[in-house]
């Protein structure tokens, strides 16, 4: 496969709006990329882009090698696993751990009309031991806290094997301790040999693990850096990205981010 994601000068405008302005980003098997920018930046609007749920007004979109406007959309999502809120809102508090997990196979939410096999469910439960969750299996969905809900997420957007996983703040409304553990499953996923190409949007600079080798940094609605993480999460940059002045420090192979005392 020569490219996961290939957008070449992609625009998208609403009405007299200009929401992605003139995006190239190219995404390699065997990369993971973190995706940062404040609200309104354009982030969930690039991941409809990826996904097909938003055309271009301008540009060229190639995902897993195909070409958007040759393809059949519907059938290339099932190589992309996605979580979102938008996702977590849609599910029924009374659907069972593991029904949600196999229903990632038919791209719904839960089970209705589907009937999985006993292989199915075989394959959900391998996928739930490997994001820590399998004592949750029997457990309704309304009984889960947040962070056991984003890792039965997860483990449903890993059910079609995807060849890539969209991950859209996963690390929302979990407190410090459920929030560092699902940081290191996925790191852990990350290390597995089948592991799909991760895009990991977030607001923490520090939740960039070291396997997110490379960001994208958005600012209204345009690229505003991309690259190694190395190089693009500096004190520096990110001063110009926030217009503010921070610092930033590595730790154990994180950066952390503070504002500096010029604008205590
Ligand atoms: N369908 C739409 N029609 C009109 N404007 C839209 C539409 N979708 C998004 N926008 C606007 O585009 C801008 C970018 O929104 P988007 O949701 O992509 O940002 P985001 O970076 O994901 O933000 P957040 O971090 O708050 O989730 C916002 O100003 C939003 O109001």
């Amino acid at each position: 496969m020569m490219s996961i994601i290939d957008l070449q000068d992609v625009s998208w405008r609403r009405q007299n709006e200009t929401i992605l302005s003139d995006i190239n980003w190219c995404v390699k098997k065997g990369e993971h990329w973190a995706v940062l920018g404040l609200n309104g930046s354009g982030k969930t609007s690039l991941l409809n882009i990826v996904t097909g749920y938003s055309w271009p007004t301008s540009g060229q979109v190639r995902i897993l090698d195909q070409l958007f406007g040759k393809i059949d959309i519907r059938e290339l999502r099932k190589s992309i696993g996605w979580v979102s809120s938008s996702l977590q809102a849609r599910i029924k508090e009374n659907e069972r751990a593991e029904d949600i997990v196999v229903s990632g196979k038919y791209a719904s939410i839960g089970l209705a009309y589907e009937e999985p096999s006993e292989a199915d469910f075989e394959k959900a439960f391998r996928i739930m031991e490997q994001m820590h969750c399998s004592h949750l299996t029997g457990r309704n969905y309304q009984t889960c806290s947040q962070g056991e809900r984003q890792k039965l997420l997860i483990a449903r957007g890993l059910m079609a094997s995807p060849d890539l996983l969209l991950l859209d703040e996963p690390t929302s409304g979990l407190d410090f301790i459920a929030r560092e553990e699902l940081l290191s499953t996925i790191q852990d996923l990350i290390k597995q040999d089948d592991a799909p190409t991760i895009i990991f949007v977030t607001h923490h600079i520090e939740e960039i693990m070291p396997e997110f080798s490379r960001s994208l940094l958005l600012r209204d609605g345009t690229v505003f850096a991309k690259g190694a993480s190395k190089d693009v999460l500096t004190a520096d940059k990110l001063s110009q990205f926030f217009d503010m002045w921070v610092n930033v420090e590595w730790h154990r192979h994180r950066p952390w981010v503070s504002l500096d005392e010029r604008m205590l």
